[in-house]
């Protein structure tokens, strides 16, 4: 059963048809894949889908429930939630205390309330970071953190609110290939293990194809394929666009070189 049901999704802006009819379903516990060349409309679908951007037609339901027209914040308190929606870490603060600021956030507890807050949820806190592989980092600040554990911070941070759908718009964005393909490894087990959706966008062939479920593919705003990641590497439009933007798809994963 569908947790996420997009319908006929489209935006102009001014006489530019950014995303053109775009339609695709999202299962719990699925790891979906959003790809496509620069400019194909990837963004502008996930800030729609999470109501950062009014649509200009479609529809995306979630369990049946129209979001187009909320507000993003609504959409969040439906149970969507987005990575890196905290556009960083509070690099004076402790790992932990990042997720504990998260997690009262969530709670709704206001930020005045942080001094006698400091021991709330640092249980929970430490529960969501051992989930991402950085329970035995808690103490640190995070200005000390490589890149690649900010990252998975704020994955800790995001699942804070308990989301049912996950929207991961370039998570691995200036990582390097190992701490791709370590990330979004997580992120799959995170899937498997708390039956999340997610759907993400990611540049890097290499690291779609070992990891999604199925993949969906926006070419000049309309979705070209979809499908399994056999599927869609084998889809001759699809090879038609990388091919024209110098990509190629080789047999397995590990041949496909990243962006
Ligand atoms: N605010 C805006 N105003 C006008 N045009 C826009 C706006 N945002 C995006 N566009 C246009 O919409 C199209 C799709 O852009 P979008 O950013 O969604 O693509 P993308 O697939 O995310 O690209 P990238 O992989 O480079 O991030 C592009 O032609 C872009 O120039």
């Amino acid at each position: 059963m569908s947790l996420l049901s997009v319908r006929g999704l489209t935006k102009d802006f001014g006489g530019n048809r950014a995303v053109d009819g775009v339609s695709f379903d999202l299962r719990p516990g699925e790891l979906l894949a959003l790809i496509g060349p620069n400019g194909a409309g990837k963004s502008t679908t996930f800030n729609m889908v999470g109501g950062q951007l009014p649509a200009s037609a479609g529809s995306v339901k979630l369990n049946g429930a129209e979001l187009l027209g909320l507000p993003s914040r609504r959409i969040a308190q439906l149970g969507v939630g987005r990575t890196f929606q905290i556009a960083a870490t509070f690099s004076s603060l402790t790992v932990r205390e990042n997720v504990q600021m998260a997690l009262l956030a969530h709670h709704r507890k206001v930020f005045s309330f942080w001094r006698s807050a400091a021991r709330q949820y640092a249980a929970e806190a430490d529960a969501l970071l051992g989930q991402v592989g950085m329970r035995e980092q808690a103490a640190r600040p995070c200005s000390e953190l490589a890149y690649g554990d900010v990252k998975r911070v704020e994955l800790a941070m995001s699942l804070a609110a308990a989301p049912t759908l996950l929207l991961m718009d370039e998570p691995t964005a200036g990582m390097a290939p190992a701490e791709r393909n370590a990330l979004v490894g997580l992120v799959k087990q995170l899937v498997t293990e708390r039956n999340l959706a997610v759907l993400f966008t990611e540049h890097s062939m290499d690291v779609v194809f070992a990891y999604a479920d199925r993949v969906i593919v926006l070419a000049r705003g309309s979705l070209i394929a979809q499908g399994s990641v056999d599927e869609v590497r084998r889809d001759a439009k699809v090879q038609e666009v990388y091919f024209g933007t110098g990509k190629t798809f080789g047999a397995h994963a590990q041949e496909a070189g990243p962006a």
